[in-house]
């Protein structure tokens, strides 16, 4: 998995709807992701999202996003929602993450919030109890959300590092700048939300193929 050669690898998270999710996995995202998470408007029911996942096209990755999740909703994904990996976007210590991947049966990918070089530290920490890092924009404190809020951090933080373990970078992404980020930070996988949405949780089949054809410097197809 994708710290090397090979093209970057995207994932569109927070899709709701089964035309989305298709044409992600058309346009050759390698993830999709699922927000279970009230406050978010990408937020899914337990049965819309495994009606979704059940109907994905072959070969996406399907990943939950919990937000400090307790054990019921984890089994409740286990049991329910056919997925291939948790993304952990709360503060779950490095324990409770150890404990959701053992629950689950499933691989986990943390979530590390950055705002100054200080972030960093935790990243050593989470390398060993997670199978994938996310390195995204720490929110602010009077954010609403832990994630999905279109905000990027200094990239300069993290150029020229590499860690034990596959990771993607994330926040404020959009076609426009993910090309920049990506040859800045050596970013082997990118994760978006807002950058591909014509309003706040809705996704635009359009912008999905602009951010993946930026993202694998490839050309967009045209959309008439
Ligand atoms: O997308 C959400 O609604 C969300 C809710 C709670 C936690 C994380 C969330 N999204 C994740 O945040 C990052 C960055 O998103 P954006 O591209 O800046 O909108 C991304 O990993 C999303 O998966």
């Amino acid at each position: 998995m994708p710290d090397g050669p090979g093209p970057v690898r995207v994932k569109i998270c927070g899709l709701t709807r089964a035309g989305d999710l298709a044409a992600a996995a058309r346009l050759g995202a390698a993830y999709a992701g699922f927000v279970f998470f009230p406050p978010s408007p990408r937020n899914l029911s337990m049965d819309a999202a495994a009606a979704l996942a059940a109907g994905a096209p072959p070969g996406i990755a399907k990943v939950g996003l919990v937000v400090d999740p307790d054990d019921a909703l984890i089994d409740a994904l286990a049991d329910r929602v056919a997925l291939d990996m948790l993304q952990l976007h709360g503060h779950e210590t490095p324990e409770r993450v150890a404990a959701i991947r053992a629950r689950s049966g499933l691989p986990v990918m943390k979530a590390i919030g950055v705002a100054d070089a200080a972030d960093l530290k935790a990243i050593d920490l989470y390398s060993r109890v997670a199978d994938q890092l996310l390195i995204d924009a720490k929110p602010p404190r009077d954010a609403a959300l832990p994630g999905g809020n279109a905000l990027s951090f200094d990239w300069r933080l993290i150029q020229n590092r590499r860690w034990s373990l596959p990771w993607m970078l994330a926040g404020g992404l959009t076609p426009d700048n993910v090309a920049d980020a990506i040859r800045l930070t050596g970013a082997r996988q990118v994760d978006v939300s807002s950058g591909v949405e014509r309003a706040r949780g809705v996704k635009d089949e359009s912008l999905i193929a602009s951010f993946i054809a930026a993202a694998t410097g490839t050309a967009a197809p045209v959309f008439r």
